[in-house]
């Protein structure tokens, strides 16, 4: 019987080495699987350029961090294996959504950007940009160095900091537009690590999942806030947008 859903997925991913590992081997033919998670990507490329579409330039510099991202997935965990069929929905186009929703904002800072989401890829859109630039914050030296090396071969305006958040949000110099947190921690303690950017005039947008009512409540304990909230286009989540936050007494 035909295999579907996610399993299937899975399945693709381990058999073609991207599960435990990333990149495809070196030598000989392309398994039926390797082919078969191929055109699952492209389908899903297609379907996210859709969702959120791209400049050529742009689209370009993601397939570079794309294919960057699928060779040292064998070295690090940058995603999860099982995301890997659909990282271009699931991930990159989840992103650029972010760029609609602060159109003029020019500098940005991705806290926790992990293997680049959104940080990567808000400096591939923002290439183009003249003054744009990204900081990327991350406190694990490999994928600090992961995000360096796609910060490179995507030519993108982004600085990387291997550094942890509290001790580093302080010390980002210059003005920042917007800043960015995805799958990083619950509101509160997001708001917290922003606060310090947004005092001086920036912007917040976080992604976040279906519990988010739960996590502006728990959140509303610890500030004042006025959130907007913004359905996200590639799934059943939020972007909770904040353009202040006061801490409560
Ligand atoms: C679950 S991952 C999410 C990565 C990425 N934002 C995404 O959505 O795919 C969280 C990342 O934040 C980093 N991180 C967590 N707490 C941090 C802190 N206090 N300072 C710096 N990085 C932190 C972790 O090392 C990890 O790479």
């Amino acid at each position: 019987m035909k295999q579907r859903g996610p399993g299937r997925d899975k399945e693709l991913s381990r058999r073609a080495g991207v599960g435990e590992g990333g990149a495809k081997p070196k030598f000989g033919k392309a398994s039926a699987n390797d082919q078969a998670l191929d055109s699952i990507i492209a389908a899903d490329k297609r379907a996210a350029l859709k969702l959120a579409p791209v400049s050529h330039e742009t689209e370009a510099r993601l397939d570079r961090y794309i294919a960057l991202l699928r060779e040292w997935q064998a070295k690090t965990n940058l995603v999860a294996p099982s995301t890997l069929p659909h990282l271009w929905t699931r991930h990159i186009a989840d992103s650029l959504q972010l760029v609609d929703l602060a159109p003029i904002a020019k500098r940005w800072a991705d806290l926790g950007s992990g293997g680049g989401f959104p940080g990567v890829v808000l400096a591939c859109a923002m290439a183009e940009t003249p003054g744009a630039s990204v900081h990327l914050v991350e406190r694990i030296a490999k994928k600090a160095a992961f995000l360096r090396e796609a910060i490179r071969v995507t030519t993108s305006p982004g600085v990387v900091h291997l550094a942890e958040i509290g001790d580093n949000v302080d010390r980002i110099t210059g003005p920042v537009d917007c800043v960015t947190a995805r799958a990083l921690a619950p509101l509160h303690q997001l708001i917290g690590f922003a606060e310090p950017l947004m005092r001086q005039g920036a912007k917040a947008l976080f992604p976040k999942g279906q519990d988010v009512e739960a996590e502006l409540t728990e959140a509303a304990k610890y500030w004042n806030i006025t959130p907007q909230l913004h359905q996200s286009r590639t799934g059943d989540g939020w972007i909770v947008e904040l353009n202040a936050a006061e801490r409560r007494s």
